[in-house]
């Protein structure tokens, strides 16, 4: 594992950039895993700029999105179609028909999970997969919970998320009780995983993750059992990290 942290937020902004893009230099038709969340926005800005700036291509990429809600329509603000599109799709050549995300509102979500994990199979593996972290350890939306599931699953979302995510809306009666989201099992395959954490709320979860006990109970701990873990934190994030 990889612990980087940074005084900058232009800096960690960039050097989570850098690793996206420097993979899609080298590899055109990298796999790439994408999160939604306050976290990556920046990182989503940094990559958008280098696009513009000419200096990489996501014409020949794939991406898949690790989460979506259930029940909100694709095109409401909140969905996390509407977030990638307005933080990343709309401004770069990724060809939409490449760029997946679960669909919360397919009449059998069940079958949209196993069709997801088969777009994910058919793709090969991610070649890189970025997190957020929730304020519970979940990765993706993989709460704490007695048992992981591997693959694309329906969750009922914790009550710390719920509340979490309460700002995105008017209040908490508008988050979506459930969503569909990539398993740990899915995201562990990954050939490299970039976690990205930021804020002081975050620094005791960080710490039990990176350095604690390997658990359901905090799904992001499994991360330490991935061969290629990035972590970029901020210095709020990194507090209790030696
Ligand atoms: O970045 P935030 O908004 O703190 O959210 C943490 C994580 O929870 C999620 O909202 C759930 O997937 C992720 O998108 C995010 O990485």
């Amino acid at each position: 594992m990889n612990v980087l942290t940074f005084d900058s937020n232009e800096k960690l902004n960039e050097t989570g950039a850098n690793i996206i893009v420097g993979l899609v230099q080298t590899n055109p038709r990298a796999v790439l895993g994408l999160a939604t969340g306050g976290t990556p926005v920046g990182v989503y800005e940094q990559v958008v700029n280098d696009f513009k700036q000419g200096l990489v291509s996501f014409k020949q990429a794939t991406s898949f999105n690790l989460d979506e809600y259930v029940g909100l329509d694709a095109g409401h603000p909140e969905s996390y179609r509407s977030y990638m599109k307005h933080h990343l799709f709309d401004h770069i050549d990724l060809p939409a028909e490449r760029a997946y995300i679960p669909n919360g509102n397919a009449s059998n979500l069940e079958e949209e999970c196993a069709r997801y994990d088969e777009r994910i199979a058919a793709a090969g593996q991610i070649d890189l997969q970025l997190l957020g972290l929730g304020h519970n350890g979940h990765i993706g939306f993989n709460e704490p919970a007695h048992a992981l599931i591997r693959g694309t699953h329906v969750v009922d979302l914790a009550q710390e998320t719920l509340q979490a995510n309460a700002r995105f809306f008017n209040n908490i009666d508008e988050v979506p009780k459930q969503a569909l989201t990539m398993g740990v099992g899915t995201i562990l395959k990954a050939k490299m995983i970039l976690l990205i954490v930021r804020g002081a709320d975050k620094a005791e979860i960080v710490h039990r993750a990176l350095t604690g006990p390997i658990t359901t109970d905090v799904p992001a701990s499994l991360l330490q059992t991935h061969p290629h873990l990035v972590v970029l934190l901020d210095r709020e994030a990194g507090r209790l990290m030696a």
